[in-house]
This record gives structure tokens, C-alpha cells and sequence, in this order.
């Protein structure tokens, strides 16, 4: 069942003393015969800025429910600055930004901020979390006048209230338009940079790659790719060599499937694709053997990262 491919943990050089923002430890978690999460190890450091990437079903949402104290593991255990999940939400250490749902629509933002500050004690004043998830110039609108990357900005200010050390967000920008996503993601960006631990799942990987720290990637409830997006796009080794080829001899391409550092070769009319570890002895053989030109030599992408490290097999 060992199938982690863990490139380095814990992250974020934080001093070994600091309590971790988050800590799983054997995480376990099923739904009847469904094993949603499968002993899950997992430490991040104050401040960290952590995707949490997976394909559907991986055991992304079910495992931050358990961190936010919404269920309870079955085996293993989970750790929010060192208390159990239910004290850490009390305390006001961590706070969420769900997909949906929370709102009223005939409350402006302005009311349904002063709504939920009433239910705390202790919260940020309304100004300054309407200025800092970028709304205060929506603060008079009505929830229900408001777009879907408005309304999830509103639900950031809603979760920066009480001023949480730990802000967890599941897949926050499903379902927005391009322009409501980039002003929610420069919305919590802002907000992490002044040092607020931040984890989020998403299905978007440029906005991992883009946004996180490090990128946790997991797999059938276990954690297969741990690292900066740098560090999880090298796993999948190697680079991606395009040329054009007039007159592909097929003597050529047998020569390059049968070389040992080559993963793939395909031909697209005139353009030869090749997959390989190593780029350099590749074209090395293009160039002195062939009429290869225009060569163009690429790494492989976060995506590719992502479908090699949680496809079928991909565990042997
Ligand atoms: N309440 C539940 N009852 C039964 N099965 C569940 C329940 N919640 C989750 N599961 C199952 O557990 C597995 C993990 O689900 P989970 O929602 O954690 O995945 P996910 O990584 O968040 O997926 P997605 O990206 O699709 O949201 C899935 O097979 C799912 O069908």
C-alpha cells in the first residue's frame, strides 16, 4: 500500500520547536467499504502557503473536514497548533472558506459581517476585514447583488474575523469566471504574505502553482508528491524535446524509442515530440544524425506531475 513519493516533509524551514500549524498523523477515514483516507501523515509549519491537489475522490475534502473538527478519524489523529480540531476552531485559530453556502441574500456584505461578528467574541473590526479581503467598496451591496468571486471574497472576510492563525479553503474558486478568480487569489495572497497559514484544496493547478508554497498531492487517501511545485513537477523526470523533421526516416524513430533515456516519441505531421530524462543526449543524436531543426526543449508541467503521480499504477 506504500506508495508515497514524499520529496521532502516537514517544509517551510520553520524551526524544528514550532508547533506545527497542522498535524496528521495515520489519518484514517471510511465510508463503508470506501476507504477515503488511508493513514495520511502530513505536517505544515505556521505561515505555509499549501495546496492541497488531488483528482476527484483522493480525499482532499474529507480530510479538511476533519482538520476543521467536522468528523472525527477513524484511526490516526489530527492536531491544529497542538489542540484537538473542535478547541482550535473555539479558540478562533482556524476558519474556513467553503465553496458555498452561508449566505443571505438580502443582508449586505456590510450586515452579514456585523451578523457573524454578533455570534463571536473578540473579532476584527468589519472595516478592516471588508478592506482586507478587498470588499470594502461592496460593502453596501446586497449578498444577492453580488458575483460569485464577490461573494466568495465576502466569505474570506466572514472567515478573517475572529483573525485565524490557520485559514483552510475547499476548491474556494470552483465555478468562477477568470477575472473573479484572480481577484479572490490577490485577495488571499495579500493576506498570507503578512504570515497566515494558509491551505487549499483546488482542481485548477496553475492556481497551486501559482499560489501555494508547497503542493501536497495526494492519491487514494495517502500522500503521494509533497514539495514545492518545482520540486512535484521534477518527479516526473525528465523534459519534453520538439523538433521539425521533414522526411521522418522511420530507422531514426526506432533508434529513439530504443534509446534508454527516452519515454516517448511521437510524430505530429512534421513535428517529432519526444519525452525523455535526458533532453541533451536526445538532441545530440537529432542533430548528428538527422535533419532535425527548430529545437525546442521544454520541462514537463505540474499537470503532467499530477497525471503521472495519481493515475492507476502509478504507485509501482
Ligand atoms: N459521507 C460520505 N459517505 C460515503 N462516501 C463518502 C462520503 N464522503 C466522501 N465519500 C467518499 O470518500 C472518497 C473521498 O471523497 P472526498 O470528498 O474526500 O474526495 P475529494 O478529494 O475531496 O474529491 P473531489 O475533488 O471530488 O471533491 C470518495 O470516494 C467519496 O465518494
Amino acid at each position: 500500500m506504500s506508495s508515497t513519493q514524499t520529496v521532502r516533509r516537514p517544509s517551510g524551514g520553520a524551526a524544528v520547536h514550532t508547533v506545527p500549524a497542522i498535524e496528521l498523523t495515520g489519518l484514517t477515514k471510511s465510508f463503508g467499504s470506501v476507504h477515503a483516507v488511508r493513514g495520511l501523515d502530513l505536517t505544515i509549519a505556521p505561515g505555509e502557503v499549501v495546496a492541497f491537489l488531488g483528482p476527484n475522490g483522493a480525499g482532499k475534502t474529507t480530510t479538511i473536514d476533519m482538520v476543521l473538527g467536522l468528523s472525527r478519524p477513524d484511526a490516526g489523529s489530527v492536531k491544529v497548533h497542538g489542540l484537538d480540531p473542535s478547541t482550535a476552531v473555539r479558540r478562533g485559530l482556524v476558519s474556513a472558506v467553503m465553496q458555498s453556502g452561508g449566505l443571505l441574500k438580502d443582508l449586505t456584505a456590510r450586515e452579514t459581517l456585523e451578523l457573524t461578528a454578533s455570534l463571536f467574541a473578540g473579532t476584527r473590526p468589519v472595516d478592516e476585514v471588508l478592506d482586507r479581503a478587498g470588499i470594502s467598496d461592496l460593502a453596501d451591496r446586497r449578498v444577492g447583488k453580488c458575483s460569485g468571486g464577490q461573494q466568495q471574497r465576502l466569505r474570506f472576510a466572514m472567515a478573517l474575523l475572529p483573525d485565524p492563525e490557520l485559514l483552510i479553503l475547499d476548491e474556494p474558486t470552483t465555478g468562477m469566471d477568470v477575472t473573479g478568480r484572480r481577484d479572490f487569489w490577490s485577495a488571499i495572497h495579500e493576506d498570507a504574505a503578512r504570515g497566515r497559514t494558509v491551505v487549499f484544496a483546488t482542481h485548477y493547478l496553475e492556481e497551486a502553482d501559482a499560489y501555494a508554497d508547497r503542493i501536497v498531492l495526494v492519491s487514494h487517501g495517502e500522500v503521494v508528491a509533497d514539495g514545492t511545485a518545482s520540486e512535484v513537477k521534477s518527479l516526473v523526470s525528465g523534459r519534453t524535446l520538439r523538433a521539425t523533421l521533414h522526411d521522418a526516416d522511420p530507422v531514426l524513430l526506432q533508434r529513439l524509442t530504443d534509446m534508454s533515456v527516452v519515454d516517448s516519441v511521437e510524430l505530429r505531421g512534421d513535428t517529432l515530440i519526444v519525452t525523455s530524462t535526458d533532453s541533451d543526449a536526445v538532441a545530440r543524436h537529432l542533430l548528428t544524425t538527422s535533419d532535425a531543426h527548430d529545437l525546442e526543449i521544454t520541462s514537463r508541467g505540474l499537470e503532467d506531475a499530477f497525471i503521472s503521480l495519481t493515475s492507476e499504477g502509478a504507485e509501482s
